[in-house]
């Protein structure tokens, strides 16, 4: 045998030996006493064993069980049943030797949910027992799809030893393991944050507190009405929301996943406030800035209340608590969200979205924190123009792409110290941080060179870590295996002990290489082998045909079918020896790992800030790396009312498009509020408006824009009004949607806010939209006063663009052409023009659209009668002038222009055949 083989077999025996979770065996006889264990672990585990009677009121999971006399159950199962009690409403897993089993409505429940088996043997009080179970190597991945699918899931451990206890190992509920509370890196997504969020309810207005656990963030903000919760709520999306067990909740909070109603006492503002000094353990709560917030004061006490309740550990990392003010920040509700599809796509898509586009971002941190600044634009133009001017330094500096590639080694930092806080980190979190933070003095000494005061910011919260860079590298193995339980991650030369020990441990294999080559000497046996199997030991075995040769003072051990194995007395003594020096330097590793923890552990306050720096950093120069790659510029922030752009474009439309987008100019200003936008379906209206929201998003992050150039003034809102689907989930059509998306709209948009309007009042009849469509613009543009971008097919409404007025027209175009076979094509021209449009081409797009060629000709023709229908009522009220002709907007909604004069302003007579030209007039003809 080779020394590593034997290398690896010791490697198995280390974490077969030592770790009694991985051996079923016991886990069963500690139920059965010394009975042997069968194959099927459901009778194993719950069949049999001594009965004992049970508090039926305690345990209302047995109301459904047998009634007939007093139920009895096992040892085991009446300890389930406590545990079970405990945790009424949460999934218990619990641990059972290599398995983490589920009973009874649990059981059902998790089959269903994970599609696994649900078996139905054993019996306690003698009923069946539903059972489920995964095995404990692969439970992490169950249990991240049961967190994704909203289920919390209470683990309750062994924490006896099953070699040494008596009859039942004890067993505990040592975590809860809830959406909202995730901190293992497998149930967590990389790059968006994951929350935990409770809502505390006040006379006037709501309190608001919500932490991502994983990154070590606490925060919480005082809100004015339901509104702003409801903002709040589509901007943070919280994977878990605490509220208090009453009723009155609006269907926006009700009808979300992961609600969870707590004890309407647990939100107590003077109880939170006590929680909050205790938590972290200060005198009074001045240094947060939340004491004048009092219902935020009671969502955070409530909120802390459930960490503490499902973490059952401390939660060091989480040190103190920031309030957000809305003010701070542009507001946008739900509908903008969706609307602008920063992140995600009404189809669920999240390619082909802002966020898409922009995130080049290196590291999770790096992308988690672009995600929170994309959502939460800011008004206070000095951040972003600091941000902006780092940007443009790093641009100017030729240092980019470095940067960015040393963000290449960084990993999550941010979450990596969290695990190292709660005491989870794993043997390659340390030596990712170790990587992460031999790469900071680079980072440092690039940043040095530059001249931007908020880079230089950054560098300095960088921090210097040389000693704990050091102490890992010393510490830990270049590459550590995956887990810290079976050794191995501890450097050579870190500590003499270990070496001492692990030197026993190597000798040892050779040590067994010799035996093994002495027996076959000795008994003239070659196939004779030294093994080694982890319940029997170490063992010589011989084949059935040479077990006549084994010498004497062989001792017989196991037998198999093929082979008989032997234990001698100088292997045994050895096994001793062996087995206590790996027992001993295993545990030796594990007080190392634990050392190393707890250094690491006495002031992580500074590598969070080293974290932090660096995922801004990477989300600097992600904005650099983007400006760059797709030709964005630096936007001017300015102080004046306006919103100037040149030749924008639409982000995600231009990066799916391969032909050239067309840019288009905006021109917004007090003395001209609006744009009633017109023009052909398909035309780029919803573009238009869309690419300018996104750009004054874009310029409040600080990121450069997708334009030539740009001039911002003050946004507090983005406002959206843009085609929904019916919601029909909420039971509202879709114009109960459009109303009710409107009337938010009228109610909160102010002088400074950009709304934008497509096509109101399409979803209903004609005449009732068209009324609703112009009082709604009227009132933006008298009473509001917003930037308001105002598209619609309702030409009436040009003819709100009088002077004074602050609105004006503007329109996009197409051109129809007769093809070379005679058929008709329209190019839309996707450029923004001064004016109305003149007409709309809805046939000719149904036609394009692939809409049959009979029904297009019936619509034509039914268009035509509809037409001349409007002109002889206005001719009987009022005669058709020229004056009139020119001037469109001041036709009847069915006649912006007659049929043939539509069809004639289609044509190029340059571009025609005599033929051609012949058949036009023909057609002409039919429609005059
Ligand atoms: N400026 C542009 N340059 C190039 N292509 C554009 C431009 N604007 C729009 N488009 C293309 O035209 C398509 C239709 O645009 P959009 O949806 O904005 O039209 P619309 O006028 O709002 O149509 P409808 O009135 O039917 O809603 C877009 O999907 C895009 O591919």
């Amino acid at each position: 045998m080779t020394n590593r083989a034997f290398a690896h077999r010791s490697l198995r025996h280390q974490s077969a030996f030592h770790d009694f979770r991985v051996q079923p065996e016991r886990a069963l006889r500690e139920i059965h006493g010394d009975a042997t264990p069968t194959q099927d672990r459901i009778t194993d585990t719950c069949g049999e064993g001594a009965v004992l009677p049970i508090d039926r009121d305690r345990f209302p999971i047995l109301s459904t069980m047998s009634t007939d006399k007093q139920p009895e159950h096992t040892p085991l199962m009446k300890q389930f049943f406590a545990a079970k009690a405990e945790h009424p409403d949460v999934l218990l897993l619990f641990r059972m030797g290599d398995f983490y089993e589920l009973f009874y409505d649990d059981a059902r429940r998790a089959a269903k949910l994970l599609d696994i088996t649900l078996t139905q043997r054993g019996q306690s009080a003698g009923q069946p027992i539903p059972m489920a179970g995964v095995p404990v190597h692969a439970y992490e991945g169950y249990l991240a799809r049961l967190v994704a699918l909203g289920e919390s899931v209470a683990i309750c451990e062994q924490i006896g030893d099953p070699a040494t206890s008596k009859g039942l190992v004890e067993r505990k509920v040592v975590r809860i393991v809830t959406p909202g509370t995730v901190t293992d890196e497998a149930l967590l997504q990389d790059r968006r944050d994951t929350l935990l969020m409770a809502v505390a309810r006040g006379r006037d207005g709501y309190g608001l507190a919500w932490a991502d656990l994983a990154g070590g963030r606490m925060m919480a903000a005082q809100l004015r009405d339901g509104d702003a919760l409801e903002a709040e709520l589509a901007r943070l999306d919280p994977a878990e929301l605490l509220i208090a067990d009453e009723d009155g909740w609006p269907d926006y909070v009700t009808q979300r996943g992961g609600v969870r109603k707590r004890a309407p006492w647990l939100f107590d503002v003077d109880s939170g406030r006590r929680k909050l000094i205790d938590f972290f353990n200060v005198h009074d709560l001045g240094a947060y800035g939340i004491e004048d917030a009092p219902h935020a004061i009671a969502a955070a006490g409530a909120l802390l209340g459930y960490v503490e309740e499902t973490q059952k550990q401390r939660l060091p990392h989480l040190t103190s608590i920031a309030v957000e003010s809305g003010d701070d920040a542009i507001a946008m509700n739900a509908a903008t969200r969706r609307h602008l599809e920063l992140d995600t796509r009404i189809d669920g898509d999240t390619r082909h979205t802002l966020l898409g586009v922009l995130d080049s971002t290196i590291s999770p941190m790096g992308g988690r924190l672009l995600r929170r600044w994309l959502h939460r634009p800011l008004r206070n133009h000095d951040i972003v123009r600091g941000r902006q001017h780092a940007v443009t330094t790093l641009l100017a500096s030729g240092q980019l792409d470095d940067l960015r590639e040393t963000f290449r080694g960084l990993g999550d930092l941010e979450r990596i110290l969290t695990r190292i806080a709660l005491r989870s980190a794993r043997p390659r979190d340390l030596s990712t941080l170790r990587d992460g933070l031999a790469l900071t003095p680079r980072i440092a000494a690039l940043l040095d060179t530059l001249d931007s005061p908020r880079l230089q910011t950054l560098a300095n919260e960088l921090g210097q870590h040389d000693d704990i860079a050091r102490l890992l590298t010393l510490a830990v193995v270049a590459q550590p295996p995956l887990l810290a339980r079976d050794g191995g991650v501890i450097a050579e030369g870190y500590d003499a002990e270990l070496d001492e020990l692990r030197m026993l441990s190597t000798h040892a294999d050779q040590f067994l290489i010799d035996l093994e080559q002495r027996e076959r000497a000795a008994t003239g046996i070659a196939t004779l082998k030294v093994g080694y199997n982890r319940v029997h030991g170490y063992y010589i075995e011989l084949g059935k045909a040479q077990a006549e040769k084994a010498p004497v003072h062989y001792t017989r051990r196991q037998t198999l079918t093929n082979a008989e194995r032997y234990i001698t007395e100088e292997l045994k003594s050895f096994e001793d020896k062996v087995l206590s020096a790996r027992e001993r330097a295993l545990a030796r590793e594990k007080l190392l790992y634990d050392g190393l923890l707890d250094a690491l552990n006495v002031d992580l306050e500074p590598l969070k800030h080293c974290a932090a720096a660096l995922s801004e950093l990477d989300v600097l120069a992600c904005f650099g790396d983007r400006a760059d790659a797709l030709d964005w510029r630096a936007p001017e922030l300015v102080a004046a009312p306006q919103l100037q752009i040149e030749r924008g474009r639409h982000p995600v439309v231009e990066a799916v498009r391969d032909d050239p987008f067309t840019p288009n100019d905006l021109d917004l200003s007090p003395e001209r509020r609006m744009l009633v936008i017109t023009g052909p379906n398909m035309g780029g209206k919803s573009t238009y408006m869309r690419q300018i929201a996104l750009i004054v998003l874009l310029a409040n992050i600080g990121s450069f824009v997708p334009a030539t150039s740009a001039r911002i003034g003050p946004v507090d809102r983005i406002l959206t009004r843009i085609g929904a689907g019916d919601d029909l989930a909420k039971g509202q059509s879709t114009f109960m949607v459009e109303m009710s998306e409107t009337s938010y709209i009228l109610h909160h948009a102010t002088e400074q806010s950009l709304v934008l309007m497509d096509e109101i009042g399409r979803g209903t009849s004609t005449y009732d939209g068209l009324a609703l469509a112009e009082a709604c613009a009227r009132h933006l543009a008298e009473t509001n006063r917003s930037y308001t971008l105002f598209a619609t097919h309702y030409f009436e409404l040009t003819a709100l663009a009088q002077p004074g007025s602050g609105i004006a027209n503007v329109h996009l175009d197409a051109v129809e052409h007769v093809d070379k076979n005679g058929g008709d094509t329209l190019v839309f021209m996707h450029a923004v023009k001064d004016g109305p449009a003149n007409r709309s081409f809805g046939l000719q797009v149904a036609a394009l659209a692939g809409l049959p060629k009979s029904v297009v000709r019936d619509a034509r023709a039914r268009l035509a009668e509809l037409e001349q229908h409007g002109r002889d009522e206005t001719s009987a009220q009022a005669p058709m002038t020229a004056a009139a002709l020119d001037n469109p907007q001041q036709f009847g909604l069915f006649m912006p222009q007659s049929a043939a004069l539509d069809a004639l302003a289609g044509i190029d007579p340059d571009e025609l055949t005599p033929k051609q030209a012949l058949e036009a007039l023909y057609r002409l003809k039919t429609l005059g």
